[in-house]
This record gives C-alpha cells, sequence and structure tokens, in this order.
C-alpha cells in the first residue's frame, strides 16, 4: 500500500495549476509550430489558422514517433562502456545506470547516415512536424497514466516526496514515483536525455537538409544554431552520469510534467530557431557571427565550469581540482562551495545557460520576438527552478543554507538578480 495525501507542500498552483499546465503546454506547443512557418511569425499574436484534426492526426506520425522511441530503447540497452551508481534513496540502496548516451547519439547519427544514403527523405520531416508533435502528446499523455498506475503497486520507499497529495489530477501531473523503471530500463533516466535530446538535433538537422534544398545552400544563421544546440546535446550525453545528481532525478517523480517536458516540449520547441529560419531566412555578418560565437562560448564555458565543478565536488570532496575551494560544513555531513563557481553567484550554472539561450536565438536577428520564445520561457523556467531548489536546500541544509546566502547573496545574475 502507497500512502496518500503527503504533507509536502503544493507547487505549480496545487491541482487547478496542473490541470490548467496540461492544457497550455500541449497549445502553446502547437501554437509554435503552427505560427514559425507563418509569414508574419507573431508571437502573440493568433495562429496563421486553426488546424483541424486530419491534419494532427496520421497514424504514419504515429508510427514513426514510436519506432523513434523502439530505436532509442534499444541503443540505451546495449551494452554500456560505465555502469553508474545513482545517489542513496531511502531505503539506503542505490540504482544502476547505464553510460552509454553518447554512443546512442553517435549511433543514431550512423543509422540517420544510413538510411539517408539508401534514399531516407530526411528533408521531408519539417511537414511532418505537426502531427509528430500531436502523436508525442499523445504517447505523453497514455504513458503517464500507465506511469501513475504502476505506482499504485509501488511500495511507500519508493515514492517521491511531492506527486502524492491524494488528488489524483496533480498527482498524475508531478509524478508519484521517483525513478519508474522495469528491471534495467529506468523510465526517467532514459526519457531525459534519449529520445528528446536526439530528437531535437535531429530536427534540426532535417530543417538544415530543407533548407539546403530550397535555397541551393544552408545559411550561416542556420548553421550556427544547428552547431551551438548539438554541442549543448553531446555535452549532455557526454556528460551523462552528471544527471544523477539533478533535482528531476533525485526528487521529482516522473509523472506528466516530465515526461512531456523530456519527449515532447523539448524536441519540437527547443527547435524552434531553426524551424524560424527555414521560413524566414535571415542575413548573417561574419563579425556579427563571431561575436555569437564567443557569446556561446562564454556561455558553455561557465556553465560546464560551474557543473563539472559541483560534480567533482561532490562525488569527492579532495579531489586535488576542487579541493583548494572554500566550503561550508552542513549538519548532514555535506559541505557547499562558497568560492570558485559557486561563490560568485549561487546558480553560476543557470546563468551560463542563460547566456547560451541568448546566443542561440540572436541568429535569427531582432525582427521577430519568436526565436526568443526560447530565452524567455527558459529564463522563467529558471527563475522558478531556482525558488524550488532554495526551499528544498533550506530544508536540508538549514542554517548551513542560511549562511550560504549571506556568503552568496546573488542568486543567478551577480548584483542584479
Ligand atoms: N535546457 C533546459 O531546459 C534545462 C537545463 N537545466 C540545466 O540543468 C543543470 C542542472 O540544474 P538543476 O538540477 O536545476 O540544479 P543544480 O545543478 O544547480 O543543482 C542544485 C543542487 O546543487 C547542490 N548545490 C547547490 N549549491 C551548492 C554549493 N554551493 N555547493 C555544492 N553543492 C551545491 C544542491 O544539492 P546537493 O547539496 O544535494 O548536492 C542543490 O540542490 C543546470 O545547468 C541547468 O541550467 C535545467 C533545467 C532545464
Ligand atoms: C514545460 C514544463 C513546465 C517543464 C519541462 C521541463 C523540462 C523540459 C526540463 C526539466 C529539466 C530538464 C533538463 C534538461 C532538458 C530540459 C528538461 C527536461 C537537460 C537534459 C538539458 C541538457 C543539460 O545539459 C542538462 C543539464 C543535462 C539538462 C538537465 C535538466
Amino acid at each position: 500500500m502507497t500512502p496518500q495525501g503527503s504533507q509536502a507542500p503544493l507547487e505549480f498552483g496545487g491541482p487547478l495549476g496542473a490541470a490548467s499546465l496540461m492544457v497550455l503546454l500541449p497549445v502553446t506547443m502547437l501554437h509554435l509550430l503552427l505560427v514559425a512557418g507563418s509569414e508574419p511569425a507573431r508571437l502573440l499574436g493568433p495562429p496563421p489558422y486553426l488546424p483541424g484534426l486530419e491534419e494532427l492526426w496520421s497514424p504514419q506520425a504515429l508510427l514513426l514517433w514510436l519506432a523513434w522511441l523502439g530505436l532509442q530503447a534499444a541503443l540505451y540497452l546495449l551494452p554500456a562502456r560505465k555502469v553508474a551508481e545513482g545517489q542513496e534513496l531511502k531505503d539506503k540502496s542505490r540504482l544502476q545506470y547505464p553510460i552509454n548516451g553518447f554512443q546512442a547519439l553517435v549511433l543514431t547519427a550512423l543509422v540517420v547516415g544510413l538510411g539517408v544514403a539508401v534514399g531516407l527523405p530526411l528533408g521531408t520531416l519539417p511537414e511532418m512536424l505537426l502531427p509528430l508533435a500531436f502523436a508525442s502528446t499523445l504517447t505523453a499523455f497514455v504513458f503517464s497514466l500507465l506511469l501513475y498506475l504502476k505506482a499504485l503497486l509501488a511500495p511507500a520507499s519508493a515514492l517521491a516526496p511531492g506527486g502524492n497529495s491524494g488528488n489524483p489530477i496533480y498527482d498524475f501531473f508531478l509524478g508519484r514515483e521517483l525513478n519508474p523503471r522495469i528491471r534495467y530500463l529506468d523510465f526517467k533516466y532514459f526519457c531525459e536525455l534519449r529520445p528528446g535530446l536526439i530528437g531535437w538535433v535531429l530536427i534540426n538537422l532535417a530543417l538544415l537538409v530543407q533548407e539546403a534544398k530550397l535555397r541551393g545552400s544552408s545559411s550561416l544563421a542556420m548553421w550556427l544554431v544547428n552547431g551551438f544546440q548539438l554541442l549543448y546535446v553531446g555535452d549532455a550525453l557526454w556528460h551523462e552520469e552528471a544527471i544523477l545528481t539533478t533535482m528531476d532525478i533525485t526528487h521529482d517523480g516522473f509523472g506528466f510534467m516530465l515526461l512531456f517536458g523530456d519527449i515532447t516540449w523539448v524536441p519540437f520547441t527547443y527547435s524552434l530557431q531553426a524551424q524560424f529560419l527555414l521560413h524566414h531566412p535571415q542575413a548573417l555578418e561574419l563579425p556579427m557571427a563571431s561575436a555569437i560565437c564567443l557569446l556561446n562560448a562564454t556561455g558553455y564555458y561557465i556553465f560546464r565550469g560551474a557543473n563539472s565543478q559541483k560534480n567533482t565536488f561532490r562525488k569527492n570532496p579532495s579531489d586535488p581540482r576542487v579541493a583548494d575551494l572554500e566550503t561550508i560544513s552542513t549538519a548532514t555531513g555535506r559541505q557547499l562551495l562558497v568560492s570558485g563557481w559557486w561563490g560568485m553567484v549561487r546558480h553560476p550554472n543557470y546563468l551560463g545557460d542563460l547566456i547560451m539561450a541568448l546566443a542561440w536565438s540572436l541568429p535569427c536577428g531582432t525582427s521577430h520576438l519568436l526565436p526568443y520564445f526560447y530565452l524567455l520561457y527558459f529564463t522563467a523556467l529558471l527563475v522558478h527552478r531556482e525558488a524550488r531548489d532554495e526551499r528544498q536546500c533550506l530544508q536540508k541544509y538549514g542554517l548551513a543554507w542560511r549562511e550560504y546566502c549571506r556568503r552568496v547573496p546573488y542568486r543567478i545574475l551577480p548584483y542584479i538578480y
């Protein structure tokens, strides 16, 4: 039996907020897909037209989507170069995770390359984005329901701290079980890094190919967006093990929010800049392109530096790369860094991520707000995420966290926020 009505405070506006988000997020995604292909490309205006069910629903798109999930699951189950252990769980056990995400990216590139060589029309993918996104949304709802039902059979120790309020809508949205898995296939870990992230760069690539077909060559702006986002995804898969200490894996249950976010929202909205560029070509001069590359490199340097510093420290505080950093001791026995990247602001990794988000939008010019959607959404997501993390850290570390906040007063942007 699983406990109902856990005392964790309700987040995301409770059941009403959760229900609204479950409608709003898919509608926003479909709106963005429609608007990106339209002439005025207005983020805040109405969509160019309202698609009928016959345009959204396509059995071929559903089959293609399921085949994609199947391919990624098969690649996940291949032998891995390393098996990593997750954080300690409530019952003191640790789960095992295969580290073969980068291998999956390379093998996917080979499979797609082979497919193209035998005539797979990659350039037609952009025309299928709407039905694919719809099929992906349907699968997210169905899988979330299966996860909700699976959690009914899970022991109490397997449940997430939130997501077990007893309200079915809220719990369906937030996710009840912390690490739902069937044998070695851990659904949350699989979804967080594979089908969505790799799908995102594949969609970008198809948009680049299609642009070359339409206009004779791919634009510099399209190359930059593809290159920056491939670096981001490649980096995430290369440092796959680091995901095991993120809030999503250690704290959040696996429900509609993360599942839809991972497999639907990421590939179909994070590729918005490339979608925009296919329909709205932008001239980009070399000096401007160089400045944008420098901005992306700066963001990446901060993002990677901060994330690696924390991961190295969490794995082994005596590692020579972090042993000289100043720390605060906490009652839990864990320490908090107060110098290096984590002495600059309390979330230096968010700062680097936001700088990169700006660099991904700039190649699209300044005539439209639409390609800046990611930057706006991401700022809101990270500000909200930062507040959630602060609450959890205050609960975990108490006075030591207050001392950290006193020593490092800014959250994300030095001297501003
Ligand atoms: N592209 C996208 O859509 C998204 C990207 N991201 C990115 O994912 C990455 C991970 O983000 P997220 O999981 O939110 O959070 P963090 O990687 O920032 O992890 C927060 C945790 O780090 C530990 N921590 C905080 N301060 C310190 C300190 N001073 N010293 C040591 N440990 C500390 C605490 O956990 P503990 O003490 O228990 O170790 C805290 O709970 C970020 O780079 C973020 O930008 C996130 C969301 C969406
Ligand atoms: C739209 C919903 C309200 C919220 C959905 C949120 C999800 C899209 C994001 C939650 C945390 C994420 C992370 C990444 C992608 C987006 C989601 C799933 C991440 C995999 C991107 C690549 C990074 O290098 C990372 C650090 C591995 C990220 C981890 C968190």
